[in-house]
């Protein structure tokens, strides 16, 4: 800086500037977008005013227009030699420094979606990223400190790996996928993204998260989405980030496990802890990083021992390796599954208590895909087109007109899609080969959900039936007449009575 610049600065440093009441306005607009869930209704419409535009106006077109308005006013400012935030104070200074963060953000994000793809292709993306250096510049020239620069810089590729992958992994547009959407987010970033940037953003570890719901849901689509969306630092030295997202995120399925291989497999094992142990063993939390964090699928299907172990894990953050007393110390987050009804094996003493408690910091229920088809029945359609686009590649209208009018002529407008959306998808792969699915029938046709959900949709049950069928149904999840009382406000024996007529209609059918 020349001595002329100089004394321009401090005099300007001194003075401090003021905004507009319209550029105030318009960066304040700014700064709460910086900061929403992008999921939400409320993104939408703080978009809706910074582009200009009507609510008609195609997503794509919105996007480009906030973008590009947002630029504009940034420009505006740096042509008056005011795109410093040093040079701000108080309110001014904070909707500055969000504008100018959205503005960063928004001129790397492409060059950010190139990154992500290519770690996904190559598993490890370590080159140095020539786009760093520059962006970490312009923070910097806009008077971020040269930590901040590189915690935003971060930041940027956090927040765009969990829009990738909720956007991307987790679709639909029924209202419970867009509650999905808007919970993931809170669930990496807080209700407040605010906060999480100031007080939470390396301190995730003691979050948990529980996934809820029936088979082939998606579960362990949001774990993963939720698992490569942490905070990777920036390795200033290296050029690139300190470890891939690729790597960081560990899944296991603990109901594929014999019992005297889980420990293991979570825990690792010493040479020769028993017979057949040859070498050591790493298991997951060995080898899960300090950024990373562990998906613990089917948590309902583990033994009261190895709960014991994960409690343990969870609350001291400590564990040792099968055959050995060394601790050693997992510093990941834990993300876990189970499509059980966790409530029923609490009850039953099946689940501890206290691991559940340690679990349940965030619990997100995942919809069942007849839950989302009866919210929105344009809901098959979004699942098929997007079914079909990662089967063949590309988008095709003509093949999802016909999977669609299979799966009409074949399963009528309720079938119940037992296997959810892994089973949509193999209902389009049948339709395609042999252009017909018959659908689940052995699990359907005896399902007491389905036929409830069906008899219910086509208005053919008498109120009679339908207490009948329900006590019937939650007598099947729960297991005993007292609890079905409880849930109904019945009394038991009539209960009672309901579950064994519905059972005797079921034996005459
Ligand atoms: N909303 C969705 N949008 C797109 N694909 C989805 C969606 N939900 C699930 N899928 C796909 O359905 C398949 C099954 O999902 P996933 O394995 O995540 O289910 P799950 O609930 O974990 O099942 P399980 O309980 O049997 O382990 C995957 O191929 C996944 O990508």
């Amino acid at each position: 800086m020349t001595s002329n610049a100089r004394l321009i600065y401090t005099g300007c440093m001194n003075r401090g500037h003021k905004l507009s009441a319209r550029d105030r306005r318009f960066f304040e607009l700014v700064s709460r977008a910086t900061f929403c869930n992008p999921f939400s209704d409320r993104r939408t419409e703080l978009d809706l005013r910074i582009a200009d535009c009507s609510p008609a106006t195609p997503y794509e077109e919105r996007i480009d227009r906030v973008i590009a308005n947002v630029a504009e006013e940034v420009r505006k400012l740096e042509r008056a030699d005011r795109a410093d935030l040093r040079f701000y104070r108080g309110e001014d200074r904070y909707v500055v420094q969000n504008a100018f963060l959205f503005d960063v953000y928004h001129r790397v994000s492409d060059r950010l979606d190139e990154l992500i793809l290519r770690e996904i292709a190559s598993g490890h993306e370590r080159r140095p990223l020539p786009f760093a250096r520059d962006t970490l510049a312009t923070l910097t020239g806009r008077g971020f400190s040269v930590p901040e620069a590189h915690r935003f810089f971060a930041m940027f590729y956090q927040v765009r790996r969990a829009f990738y992958f909720i956007n991307h992994g987790l679709v639909g547009a029924s209202p419970s996928m867009k509650q999905l959407r808007l919970h993931l987010w809170d669930d990496i970033f807080t209700h407040d993204i605010r906060w999480y940037e100031k007080y939470l953003w390396n301190r995730m570890e003691d979050f948990s998260t529980l996934l809820l719901g029936e088979t082939g849901t998606g579960k362990g689509t949001a774990a993963a989405a939720i698992g490569r969306s942490g905070f990777i630092p920036y390795d200033v030295g290296k050029g690139c980030f300190t470890e891939s997202f690729t790597q960081n995120f560990i899944s296991i399925n603990l109901s594929q496990y014999p019992e005297a291989l889980i420990e293991s497999e979570l825990f690792g094992h010493r040479k020769g802890a028993f017979t057949g142990a040859i070498e050591h063993h790493q298991g997951i939390f060995a080898r899960c990083s300090a950024h990373g964090s562990i998906f613990l699928d089917e948590i309902g299907d583990v033994s009261i021992p190895v709960q014991v172990k994960l409690l343990q894990v969870l609350q001291d953050r400590t564990f040792s390796p099968v055959g050995s007393h060394e601790k050693l110390r997992f510093n990941g987050r834990v993300i876990a599954a189970t499509n059980k009804p966790l409530d029923d094996l609490r009850r039953r003493g099946l689940f501890r208590d206290d691991l559940f408690y340690r679990l349940c910091s965030d619990m997100i229920v995942v919809p069942p895909l007849r839950q989302r088809l009866g919210e929105d029945p344009a809901e098959l359609d979004v699942m098929v087109a997007h079914v079909i686009r990662r089967i063949v590649g590309e988008a095709s209208r003509e093949l999802a007109v016909m999977v669609r009018e299979a799966i009409g002529a074949n399963l009528g407008a309720h079938y119940a899609w037992p296997g959810n959306v892994r089973e949509l998808e193999q209902a389009v792969r049948g339709i395609l080969l042999t252009s017909r699915y018959h659908g689940d029938r052995g699990v359907a046709a005896t399902a007491p959900e389905a036929e409830l959900i069906s008899g219910i949709r086509d208005g053919v049950l008498t109120a009679h039936e339908l207490v009948a069928s329900y006590c019937a149904l939650l007598y099947d999840r729960f297991g005993t007449y007292e609890e079905v009382a409880r849930r109904t406000g019945l009394d038991r024996r009539t209960v009672k009575k309901h579950v064994q007529e519905r059972r005797g209609a079921e034996r005459a059918c």
